[in-house]
């Protein structure tokens, strides 16, 4: 089975409610290949979900930016995946860099997130990636191997799963991944999935790219073979993320 291209837009902690409108209106205007080819789903901060998701096109999908590790109670600021269940937000993207960086998620922390989040019914965009320090010490596979082991040891069924592979040296830095780089790394977790999880988890879970993608290099990188969509910040806030989106043409030639 082919794995649907797949087009996350993380608006991180952007926007006001007029600019947030501003966007939607954007992307409601745009033509874009049919949802049979591609995927597209948008993640505003958690204030702005019930806005996004009343004025969004129907063909398109919302996510929240995180959600709390276990069922909602005395934990002040956070939201639970039980609440995103009820307000039928159907994604949740967890274990940004961001926040593994800024706010100490550990592998174990995000893994258990991903468990919670997917029994809850909500579909996770999990993301792994190594600093640039780690690329330089040669232990890119062995960084991403361990953040993404963290969560096969509490996830059995990857059906809802997508993974972001997202270096952190390039997230809004500009400085991307080069089209050879990001293959190397999706084959190599490809190839970790078979090994660890199975064959067939292997091939049917998309693999999706973030860093710097803009308009001028989503060809090249959406046209790798194990590149299966891409993970968007900055771009995502501007028109420019149709043309990331028509991005997934290049799977219809392949
Ligand atoms: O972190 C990212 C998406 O989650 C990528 O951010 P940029 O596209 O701004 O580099």
């Amino acid at each position: 089975m082919a794995r649907k291209f797949f087009v996350g837009g993380n608006w991180k902690c952007n926007g006001t409610g007029e600019e947030v409108k501003k966007i939607v209106n954007t992307l409601n205007e745009a033509q874009v290949p049919s949802q049979d080819l591609v995927e597209v789903v948008v993640s505003p901060p958690y204030v702005f979900l019930p806005l996004v998701k009343s004025i969004l096109r129907p063909d398109f999908h919302v996510a929240a930016q995180n959600c709390w590790v276990k069922k909602g109670g005395a934990f002040t600021g956070e939201v639970s995946a039980e609440m995103l269940v009820n307000l039928d937000i159907p994604w949740v993207i967890l274990g940004h860099s961001e926040r593994r960086a800024l706010l100490n998620e550990t592998n174990e922390f995000v893994g258990d997130k991903v468990a919670y989040a997917l029994a809850q019914g909500l579909k996770v965009i999990a993301c792994v990636g190594e600093t640039l320090e780690q690329r330089e010490a040669g232990s890119t596979m062995d960084v991403v191997a361990a953040q993404t082991k963290a969560i096969a040891d509490r996830v059995s069924n990857w059906s809802n799963v997508v993974v972001a592979y997202e270096p952190v040296w390039a997230i809004g830095t500009g400085k991307v991944a080069s089209p050879a780089q990001a293959q190397e790394v999706h084959d190599e977790l490809r190839k970790w999935l078979a090994k660890n999880v199975s064959a067939d988890v292997a091939a049917a879970t998309r693999i999706i790219y973030g860093g710097s993608v803009n308009g001028g290099n989503c060809k090249e990188l959406g046209g790798q073979a194990d590149v299966d969509g891409f993970l968007v910040g900055g771009a995502s806030l501007k028109p420019e993320f149709i043309d990331i989106i028509k991005a997934a043409e290049v799977k219809k030639s392949a």
